[in-house]
């Protein structure tokens, strides 16, 4: 498709957003970017990826030697292990990195990874927007995560900006735009033990606003042979017409209202105003304490959270008691029937595989967590893909 679909915009009460630049065609591949920053979600996922490209690594006979100066880290290839990792998290992960408390190797992982960006990269990061204070949101501990990291990574590797305010400045970013890249899916693992592998930050896919009703979603191919297996790729779940926001949706689309707004409100600042919630907040669940455990997971990451996907459940598709369940209740049902995936406990956005190169739409659609792919046919009661209800 001719010309860039994108173009980024300052929006009243949502900060900058991406526009589409022109008409965009479902399945439309509308961005790709690499990652400005990648880091390894724990400890205990090192052994099992490349900690240059993130890739499944062989287990143990066929393991690959460790990285000769941390001996924590693997890499896949040759080329990976020239590349390396972050030098400030190599050295931290040579003194004893694994010694800091359980709770604070997250944000550390994240801070010796952001500190060993090259400036400009670190100036971008810190361009992004910042999570908000919220009072049911316990900030960490910045003053003790800095000290760690001044004990961990050697003076001559420490950035010349490195100072409390930066190390809180970093970490203000993490929580709002950092995307999870899962372990690959696997049928036998249930849905709270499925884990992130690594996170990333792009700084283009940092810029999409949220919906409950998506009209974009995010894919990642992390196992995928070839380079640029780490880049996030966006499509669009359906036509997008020039000037509409393209906005995805931060975690699983099934959540129920309560547990959308808490989350929205506690780790990104904002009441959900959409379509959606509209038609829901009028909606009464028999359960409406919501969910106190909350999702565990603090980052930018939609549908892809397993975790998280968790907390809503089918729950998320509840209807008012008494509710025949009939269109003025439930007006959005064309929307999971189209765009949630039917494999049990997967919760994965269902998009539209790219359009042919002859500009024919393509009917079979890819699920963006579990890589399922299904044909449009197979459902008999969807709605028309012509359905103008769902071109916005
Ligand atoms: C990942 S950033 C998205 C880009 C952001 N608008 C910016 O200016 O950089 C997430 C932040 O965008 C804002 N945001 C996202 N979706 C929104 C929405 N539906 N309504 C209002 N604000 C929203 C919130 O401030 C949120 O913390």
């Amino acid at each position: 498709m001719a010309g860039e679909a994108l173009r980024a915009a300052d929006l009243p009460g949502r900060g900058r957003a991406l526009l589409a630049a022109r008409e965009i065609l479902e399945g439309e591949v509308i961005l790709s970017e690499p990652p400005i920053l990648l880091y390894p979600s724990s400890l205990a996922s090192l052994p099992a990826y490349c900690s240059a490209c993130f890739r499944s690594l062989p287990p143990p006979p066929h393991a690959p030697a460790p990285c000769p100066s941390c001996r924590a880290a693997a890499f896949c290839s040759p080329a990976c292990a020239a590349a390396s990792h972050p030098r400030l998290l190599c050295a931290a992960l040579s003194r004893n990195l694994a010694a800091a408390p359980d709770a604070h190797h997250e944000a550390l992982l994240f801070l010796l990874s952001a500190y060993s960006l090259p400036d400009p990269s670190l100036r971008a990061l810190l361009s992004l927007s910042s999570a908000p204070a919220s009072p049911s949101h316990q900030p960490p501990d910045t003053s003790t995560l800095h000290a760690m990291v001044a004990s961990l990574a050697p003076p001559h590797l420490q950035p010349p900006a490195f100072s409390p305010d930066l190390t809180a400045a970093l970490l203000s970013k993490d929580r709002t735009n950092s995307f999870s890249i899962m372990e690959p899916y696997r049928p036998d693992v249930p849905l709270e033990l499925r884990k992130t592998r690594a996170y990333a930050v792009y700084l283009r896919a940092s810029l999409l606003n949220h919906d409950c009703l998506p009209n974009a979603c995010h894919f990642d191919y992390a196992d995928r042979p070839g380079p640029g297996n780490t880049d996030i790729v966006v499509r669009a779940l359906h036509g997008i017409s020039e000037g509409r926001e393209v906005c995805i949706s931060y975690f699983a689309a099934n959540w129920r209202y309560a547990d959308r707004q808490r989350r929205l409100l506690e780790d990104y600042g904002f009441r959900c105003e959409c379509d959606r919630c509209q038609v829901e907040s009028k909606w009464k669940f028999d359960d409406d304490d919501g969910n106190e455990d909350g999702d565990g997971d603090d980052t930018m990451e939609e549908e892809h959270d397993r975790e998280d996907a968790g907390d809503g459940g089918d729950e998320g598709m509840e209807q008012e008691e008494g509710s025949d369940g009939g269109d003025e209740d439930f007006p959005h049902s064309f929307f999971f029937v189209r765009y949630l995936c039917n494999r049990e406990d997967c919760y994965g956005m269902l998009a539209p595989l790219p359009p042919l190169p002859n500009g024919d739409l393509s009917h079979v659609f890819e699920c963006n967590a579990c890589g399922q792919l299904k044909k449009e046919e197979e459902d008999d009661d969807e709605p028309d893909a012509g359905d103008s209800s769902m071109v916005n």
